[in-house]
């Protein structure tokens, strides 16, 4: 008896408790956005009960839906906006412009640069009649299908059983035009928003509203897609890896040269980890935003560039902290790497020896550390592409602890390297054959110098840190020939050169190229590699001449070597690439290095110099 009681209130209860979660639902679905101040609960009714009216999918509109906006928009004397998706349902009715009333960018599905966002906007205007910036920015902004503009009259009439009309005679559809349509597709330099986005979208001309409601939306948005298609396809095959935008933020204690500098820099960066760069936006702040690094209205600069440029990567020249990328990535849309994380990338391709490979995944694991939590949450990561490659992928989305775990293997793994190559050392200081390492920028020709002086086959190429894993030969340092070649004419030579001098052998080291503003992470994790210079006896200090930046360069890598743990014995600075460097280049590092050597490793030019420079160099450092 008692136990059919009980079935009973379980048969009852489903029919007290359903009604009650239905409308919680509903009041969560149904709610109006924007302005609502002063709003009558009757006129949130009327506005609710648009969530309940739906147009035909293939229609733009219907005049009925139409009439009816207009007249409560006109009634409440502010501009509406109705959200549909492609079956024809509201999905989000707001107050005010569609600036105002735009869906935030982690609530709009991203279906890539090919596709529309699969939703359209009605938007009731009562004192324009055509969208400004500020609509068109927010269609740009979402990627929307359509922008369905109605202009009030400002009067309008109730028909008999219940219709309206009158409130809305045309209408004005606004769209997104594919990249094509931008002038230049590569747009290098800034430009404001408001430029940005009348390159990036069109206003049709005003049609009836009655002959609006008989045009094939989907046959509209299937035809625009198609070409945004076409045209992405074709960019496709043009570049294969990622569409970077680059930003660079001028704060006031950078140097205007230097700024430029990195930007150039970073571009090479990008282009050398794969993607292709389709635009640059600057920035000049006293100092950087908190939260995103640049302005408010640049974030919005920056995310429109991005959707008219096709760009799915953004690239800063500068670190950010995991809460501006989170900050960013949530007002872009897109992906957002810091310059740390392009480096990260370019070495995660490059590393080919197990210690490479040990030492980039511990650089990248300590830089994904800190930022593990919320990142890539407005976009899927899946796919590859700048910052993705390496161990990164799957490792993200595993506990922390488990990657903190590896980090500790991977750091045990990095000491037993350091100790490997400790015993090496050991072992050459014990034949007493002092060392010298080759350092310098990346790309100063540091590993083709090796491969002429020594016949050594270290890979070199026109790619910035071409060489991560350390390589040793040795050169036998014989006296000079007594006639110079043509070359060495060209360069006067040191008094010591004519004097006769016994040979003698060294070991030379090419090693990992250094580059300003090393990211501390690949400082820390190629410690075992970068000891192979504290370690050496000298250094041969190379610097690639034909670069504008190259006493920038000198600078950097003396901060770098400051850094090291242990003090570097003496340099000798060898100036590369003569061939192609200007005659003032050589002028002014004549004057400014009176001891400096200079040398085109490719084109083998003042080599026997060099030579007997190096012989020098390493008597001096051994106290001979
Ligand atoms: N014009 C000219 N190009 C040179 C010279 N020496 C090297 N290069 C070129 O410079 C580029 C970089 O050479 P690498 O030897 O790979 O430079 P690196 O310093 O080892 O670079 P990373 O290992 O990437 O740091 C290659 O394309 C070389 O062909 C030179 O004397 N003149
Ligand atoms: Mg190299």
């Amino acid at each position: 008896m008692c136990g059919d009681r009980r079935l009973g209130i379980w048969f009852v209860l489903p029919f007290y408790f359903v009604p009650f979660f239905c409308r919680i639902l509903r009041w969560l679905i149904e709610t109006i956005h924007g302005d609502l101040k002063g709003l009558k609960t009757n006129q949130l009714k009327q506005l609710k009960r648009l969530y309940h009216q739906r147009v035909p999918g293939d229609r733009f509109t219907t005049p009925e839906f139409a009439q009816r906006l207009a007249a409560i928009s006109t009634e409440l004397e502010k501009p509406l906006c109705v959200y549909f998706n492609r079956r024809g349902q509201v999905i989000r009715v707001g107050v005010g412009t569609p600036r105002q009333t735009q869906i935030p960018p982690l609530e709009l599905p991203r279906y890539g640069a090919e596709r529309l966002c699969g939703i359209r906007c009605m938007a009731t205007a009562p004192e324009s009649d055509q969208p400004g910036t500020g609509a068109l920015t927010a269609l740009a902004l979402q990627r929307l299908d359509a922008l369905v503009w109605l202009p009030l009259t400002g009067s309008g009439f109730a028909r008999r059983g219940g219709g309206v009309g009158g409130y809305v005679k045309s209408a004005r559809v606004a769209h997104l035009l594919p990249p094509s349509n931008l002038p230049g597709l590569v747009v290098r330099g800034t430009e404001s928003t408001a430029e940005s986005v009348t390159q990036s979208t069109t206003v049709l001309p005003p049609v009836p509203i009655e002959d609006l409601a008989e045009q094939d939306f989907l046959d509209f948005v299937t035809g625009l897609e198609a070409e945004f298609a076409r045209e992405v396809s074709g960019l496709e095959i043009d570049q294969a890896g990622d569409r970077v935008l680059l930003v660079g933020v001028q704060t006031s204690d950078r140097d205007p040269r230097a700024f430029e500098d990195g930007l150039a820099e970073l571009d090479r960066l990008v282009d050398t980890a794969g993607g292709s760069v389709v635009g640059v936006v600057r920035q000049k702040r006293s100092r950087p935003h908190p939260q995103t690094v640049v302005g408010e209205g640049k974030v919005e600069e920056i995310a429109l560039q991005a959707q008219s440029l096709g760009a799915n990567l953004v690239a800063f020249d500068r670190d950010l902290s995991p809460a501006q990328i989170r900050n960013l990535e949530k007002f872009i849309g897109t992906r957002v790497v810091d310059r740390t994380e392009v480096i990260l990338d370019i070495f995660a391709q490059r590393a080919r020896s197990g210690a490479g490979k040990l030492q980039v995944e511990l650089a990248q694991l300590e830089y994904l550390m800190p930022r593990l939590t919320g990142r890539g949450q407005a976009m899927s990561r899946l796919g590859g592409g700048i910052g993705t490659r390496g161990p990164g992928e799957t490792k993200l989305e595993t506990e922390r602890r488990v990657i903190q775990r590896r980090i500790a293997r991977l750091q045990r793994e990095v000491n037993e390297l350091q100790a490997h190559r400790n015993r090496l050392r050991q072992r050459r200081q014990h034949h007493d054959v002092p060392t010298v390492a080759i350092v310098g920028y990346t790309n100063a020709g540091k590993s083709t110098l090796l491969n002429v002086l020594t016949d050594a086959e270290v890979y070199a190429a026109d790619q910035l840190f071409a060489t991560l894993d350390p390589t040793t030969r040795r050169l036998t340092l014989t006296a000079p020939t007594p006639i110079a070649p043509i070359a060495e004419s060209e360069f006067p030579d040191s008094p010591e050169f004519a004097e006769p001098t016994e040979g003698r052998s060294i070991l030379l080291t090419d090693t990992v190229g250094f580059i300003q503003e090393l990211p501390p992470p690949l400082m820390d994790a190629f410690r075992a590699t970068l000891e192979e210079v504290t370690e050496a006896e000298a250094l041969l200090h190379l610097v690639d001449l034909s670069h504008p930046s190259w006493p920038r360069h000198i600078a950097a890598v003396h901060e770098i070597l400051g850094e090291m743990p242990i003090v570097p014995g003496p340099e000798l600075l060898v100036f590369n690439k003569i061939d192609a460097a200007s005659s003032e280049a050589i002028e002014q590092a004549k004057a400014e290095c009176p001891h400096g050597v200079f040398i085109s490793a490719g084109d083998r030019l003042g080599l026997e110099t060099l030579r007997q420079q190096l012989l020098n160099l390493v008597r001096y450092a051994t106290g001979e």
